[in-house]
């Protein structure tokens, strides 16, 4: 019996030992688990700051680093902003024209050419225009000098489809801005890159963009490809835009971006603000596709060619 007793104390004590063991064995196993738990957060962590150096290195090689050049709240005045880029080796095929051939090239932003309050009257001619028809995919054109108007999936001309009741849609006055303001335009473009204001030229095509989110129809709808104007438009040699509503409020996307080598440069579009540059494949460059509200803008451009000049917009 004792040694039942005995045995039995033994096997109680045996028990209690092995307990003690497994519990032992139970809390070397998950202090190795807490430590290789550490280890495992710090290779996460490496992983991660590798794979985010990855990330920057690839975004850089596709150009997709993005810097400001102007934000829509700040206001560029007196002077404009200018950023000279060197000129694209196209213009040694280009035939020189004294006193307009670009010398210099680059960008430039200014907000003192034209006030919001001029800005709103053309978005307001804009919205009148273009409400007439407009493009069934997101992009809509109206040209002043030509008459072009998206309509649907195509174009008409204003002057032949609505007649003498155009005169109900656009005042005098009106063209009288459009003009006015042309010749500001010209005017800076002239003075940043030293030209002579006499020797730069209006060209077609001028004109009003409306721009919002629907899908694209036809690819005319299609604003956001890169391009260069001078290969798009043959006669450009200076383009500049016209911003008629904000970025950020009025709509979202839509910004301006030049793609430079390893980078790529913003403006965004504020109410009154002209931004221009020279047309060569020094500024290549795409409109970010909007992604809410409406953009409005007019493309005002010049050429250095008499040829290719083309008289301002009035009322037939
Ligand atoms: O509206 C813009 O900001 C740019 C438009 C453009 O690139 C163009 O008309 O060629
Ligand atoms: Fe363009």
């Amino acid at each position: 019996m004792a040694l039942v007793r005995m045995r039995n104390t033994q096997g109680a004590n045996a028990t209690e030992i092995e307990k003690k063991i497994k519990r032992g064995n139970a809390l070397r196993q998950s202090s190795t688990w807490r430590g290789s738990r550490g280890s495992v957060a710090l290779l996460l962590v490496a992983l991660s700051v590798c794979l985010a150096a990855v990330g920057l290195y690839l975004t850089s090689l596709d150009g997709e680093i993005t810097e400001t050049l102007v934000s829509q709240s700040e206001l560029v005045t007196p002077k404009p902003r200018v950023f000279t880029v060197q000129c694209s080796e196209d213009y040694e095929n280009y035939k020189r024209y004294p006193g307009c051939t670009p010398q210099k090239c680059g960008r430039a932003v200014t907000d003192s050419v034209v006030t919001r309050d001029e800005a709103e009257v053309l978005r307001r001619l804009a919205e009148r225009g273009l409400e007439l028809a407009g493009s069934e995919g997101g992009a809509s054109i109206l040209d002043l000098h030509s008459g072009a108007l998206s309509m649907g999936k195509q174009f008409v001309n204003i002057y032949r489809y609505f007649g003498d009741q155009i005169r109900d849609v656009f005042s005098q006055e009106d063209f009288q801005l459009y003009r006015d303001v042309r010749g500001r335009i010209q005017a800076v473009i002239a003075e940043t890159f030293d030209l002579d204001p006499t020797r730069m030229y209006l060209t077609k095509p001028t004109f009003f963009s409306r721009i919002n989110g629907t899908t694209a129809k036809t690819q005319h709808d299609e604003y956001w490809h890169p391009h260069i104007d001078k290969v798009t438009y043959g006669s450009f040699d200076y383009t500049s835009l016209l911003y008629l509503s904000d970025y950020g409020s009025d709509f979202t996307g839509g910004r301006f971006v030049f793609m430079d080598q390893n980078e790529n440069r913003t403006v965004e579009p504020r109410a009154g603000r002209v931004s221009f540059f020279t047309s060569g494949s020094e500024n290549l460059h795409r409109v970010e596709k909007v992604t809410w509200g409406t953009r409005y803008a007019i493309t005002v451009s010049f050429t250095c060619d008499p040829a290719h000049a083309i008289s301002d917009p009035s009322l037939p």
